[in-house]
Order: structure tokens, then sequence, then C-alpha cells
């Protein structure tokens, strides 16, 4: 089985300035792949703010920096790669405005179609879920864990699930196939911080993998 790793997507809406210290703690905490800044409902210039602060933590520790939803801004600011979703930028698109060398994430809920469609046409991971459920995005997909077993047998490109996913419920996930797991509320609301957090999720993702 491919080694599985952890993935974190930001809280919806945060202030940079008291966020940095928790980003810090979260990603010294473990082996985390990407940091994906996913803000909602505001104006450019708060994201463009936010990545200033942002960036340069996550990328000083070699983790990859994605900005969700807006490929434009993602080629501005020096961002690793964006994700976008059904109702995003389509995915050629994405592409011309950040280029070859930077990650394009697709969202495809629960739908093989979708992930074939995005992997063809050279996405570098396809998202699937939401697994579990979460409220912070709410979703109806609800994909199985059968789904991750079916991809990474017969397909080369990364998969990542994401939706309500935990250190108690991640297993199934890890040892159907998942290349990367994606969290936001595990880590930010852990009760002794990210950076347990993290920690915690590692070692799930390390005894799921271990069998
Ligand atoms: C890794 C990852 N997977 C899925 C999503 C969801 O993207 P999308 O469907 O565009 O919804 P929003 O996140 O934009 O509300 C994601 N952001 N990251
Ligand atoms: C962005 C996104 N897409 C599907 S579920 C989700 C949010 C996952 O957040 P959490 O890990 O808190 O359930
Ligand atoms: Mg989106």
């Amino acid at each position: 089985m491919a080694d599985c790793r952890l993935y974190i997507c930001t809280p919806p809406a945060l202030d940079p300035a008291t966020f940095a210290p928790l980003l810090e703690q979260a990603l010294d905490g473990g082996d985390v792949a990407c940091l994906q800044l996913r803000l909602k409902d505001v104006d450019d210039d708060t994201v463009r703010r936010a990545i200033d602060v942002l960036r340069p933590i996550t990328q000083s520790r070699d983790v990859a920096f994605i900005l969700n939803d807006r490929p434009d801004l993602a080629a501005e600011t020096g961002c690793d790669g964006v994700h976008v979703g059904q109702t995003d930028w389509p995915y050629a698109k994405a592409r011309k405005a950040v280029g070859a060398n930077a990650i394009v994430g697709v969202t495809c809920h629960d739908s093989r179609h979708l992930a074939m469609e995005a992997a063809e046409a050279g996405a570098d991971y396809v998202a699937f879920g939401a697994f579990y459920p979460t409220t912070t995005k709410p979703s109806h997909y609800r994909p199985e864990p059968e789904l991750l077993e079916w991809w990474s047998e017969m397909m080369e490109v990364p998969c990542v699930a994401i939706g309500g996913i935990t250190a108690e419920n991640c297993a199934p996930l890890v040892q159907a196939g998942a290349d990367f797991i994606c969290v936001v509320t595990a880590v930010w609301n852990h009760p002794e911080g990210p950076g347990a957090g993290v920690k915690a999720l590692n070692a799930a993702i390390e005894a799921a993998a271990a069998g």
C-alpha cells in the first residue's frame, strides 16, 4: 500500500495574524503534505493578505501551499497550486492559469466519471468525498471506501479522501488506498491544539497502513 499522507485545509474564516501561530503548531506537529487556504465569502485583497502571511510559513517547511477556488490568485501570489471544484474554473482553464509545474486538484465527489475525466485532462490529484458527515461543507455525496480501492488499483493519479475524517475513522480510507487524507475540523478543533491534531492523525494513518 502506497504511503498515505495528511492534507489540511484551513477553516473558511480566519485572521492571518492570530491564525499564523496555530498554523506553525499544526505544521510542526508532524508530516503534512499540503496546506490548502480555503477562505470563503471574502474579497480578493483579504485572500492576498492571508496568502502573504501563511504561504511563507507553509513553504518554509516544505509543505505545498494550495489555494482553493482561484487559479488566477494562485498564479499571481506564488502558490504551489490550486484546488477547483465542479462549480469553479474548469480544469483546463485552471491549468492554463497556473502553468504546467503547479499542482491542480479537482473535486470529484463520488464520481468515477468525473475523476477519470480530471485525470485524463492532467489533474495532479482527484478528491473524493464527503466520506463522513461534516458541518464544514455539508455534502449529500457519500462515497464508500471501495471507490478509493477501485481508483488506487486502476489509476496512477493520486486520490484525496475528504469529509468528516478524524483519527478515529480514517483507517478504512487509508486501507482502501487513499493517497491523502484531507481534514479541517480534526486538526483545528483538536482539544489539545492543532499540533496534537496533526500528531494524532499521523499516528492513525501509520497504524492503519501497518494494518
Ligand atoms: C482537497 C479538497 N477536496 C474537495 C474540496 C471541495 O472543493 P469544492 O467542491 O470546490 O468546494 P469548496 O471547498 O470550494 O467549498 C476542497 N476544497 N479540497
Ligand atoms: C472542503 C470539503 N469538501 C468536501 S467535505 C469538506 C470539508 C471537510 O471538513 P472536515 O474535515 O471538517 O469535515
Ligand atoms: Mg471550490
